[in-house]
């Protein structure tokens, strides 16, 4: 069992030579067992990323590789779930989990998969057709859940799930990771509900990997600063703002910060990736684990 569950080198997607790169350039590693947030603007190039890593997309430049393997090869390792969740309309609820086990002879875990539907109180015998959106979600993430993978994408997990829908699914995926070792990629927009949740975080903006690494260590990289408005140096500075005589910056301290010059705050999760999206010019920062193929 291979400790990297996602490699990237140099690599690029262009969906045609007029549309310009969805994504471009990203090298980055992510380590086995991490439940990893993808966060980033429409259009940055998440779900490009995602379906990359699945197979489902070539690469127009560079590779990833996936628990040591090909995307294609590593599939049965795999669960992806789309950001449109794609499920048979005409079947049952209990004839989409009977898929699941005729798709996945021998490793399908039913109790895991049922376990999901039972939380949401689908009924078995509904049609996917009169199921809601969350409830589609569910369903969708049943299966993810059922295939007992090594790795799940899943591209907008929470979009239309209520919030103790979504309080519980996260749960279970930071159970599963937990329990079982499985490492969850999963983008999102709603940055508030990542914090204490994934361990792991990629910030995709333009098509490029602008933060990748360890929550904890991207953040214990940042700190806000607060005082009367003067030199930043030699802090690399992310965003700063001025208000009268008043200087706020978020910054990445390069050596020691003078506590008489400064009021210091560690930013949280929120503000640390607000202060990226507003500063697209910002450096990108990979923390040790994540430069492996960068390096
Ligand atoms: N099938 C496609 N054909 C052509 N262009 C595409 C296709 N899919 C995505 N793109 C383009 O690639 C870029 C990245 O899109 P992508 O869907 O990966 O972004 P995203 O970060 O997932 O966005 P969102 O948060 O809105 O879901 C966008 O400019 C988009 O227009």
């Amino acid at each position: 069992m291979t400790d990297t569950a996602i490699e990237a080198a140099v690599l690029g997607k262009s969906y045609g030579r007029r549309r310009g790169w969805a994504l471009r350039e990203c090298s980055f590693r992510l380590p086995a067992g991490r439940v990893c947030a993808v966060v980033g603007p429409n259009g940055a190039g998440k779900s490009t990323l995602l379906a990359l890593a699945a197979g489902l997309l070539r690469p127009t430049e560079g590779t990833v590789r996936i628990l040591g393997a090909g995307p294609a090869e590593a599939r049965s390792r795999t669960a992806y779930v789309a950001q449109d969740k794609p499920l048979l309309p005409q079947l049952t609820v209990q004839d989409t989990l009977r898929m699941g086990l005729e798709l996945n002879p021998g490793q399908w875990d039913a109790a895991a998969a049922e376990r999901i539907v039972r939380e949401g109180n689908l009924a078995p015998d509904s049609r996917v057709r009169t199921l809601s959106g969350g409830q589609r979600t569910r369903l969708a993430l049943a299966l993810a859940f059922g295939k007992r993978p090594e790795l799940m994408l899943l591209d907008e997990p929470m979009a239309d799930l209520d919030p103790l829908a979504r309080h519980q699914l996260m749960g279970a995926l930071m159970a599963e990771s937990a329990e079982h070792g499985t490492t969850i990629v999963m983008s999102s927009h709603v940055l508030a509900e990542l914090e204490g949740s994934c361990d792991y975080l990629l910030l995709v903006d333009g098509g490029r990997v602008r933060l990748g690494g360890e929550t904890e260590d991207i953040l214990a990289a940042h700190t806000l600063l607060t005082g009367p408005v003067r030199d930043l140096a030699p802090h690399t500075v992310v965003e700063s703002r001025t208000t009268g005589r008043q200087l706020t910056a978020l910054v990445r301290r390069e050596g020691p910060v003078r506590e008489d010059d400064w009021q210091t705050t560690e930013p949280s999760l929120e503000e640390l990736l607000l202060a990226h999206l507003r500063s697209p010019g910002a450096p990108a920062l990979l923390t040790p684990s994540a430069a492996g193929a960068a390096e």
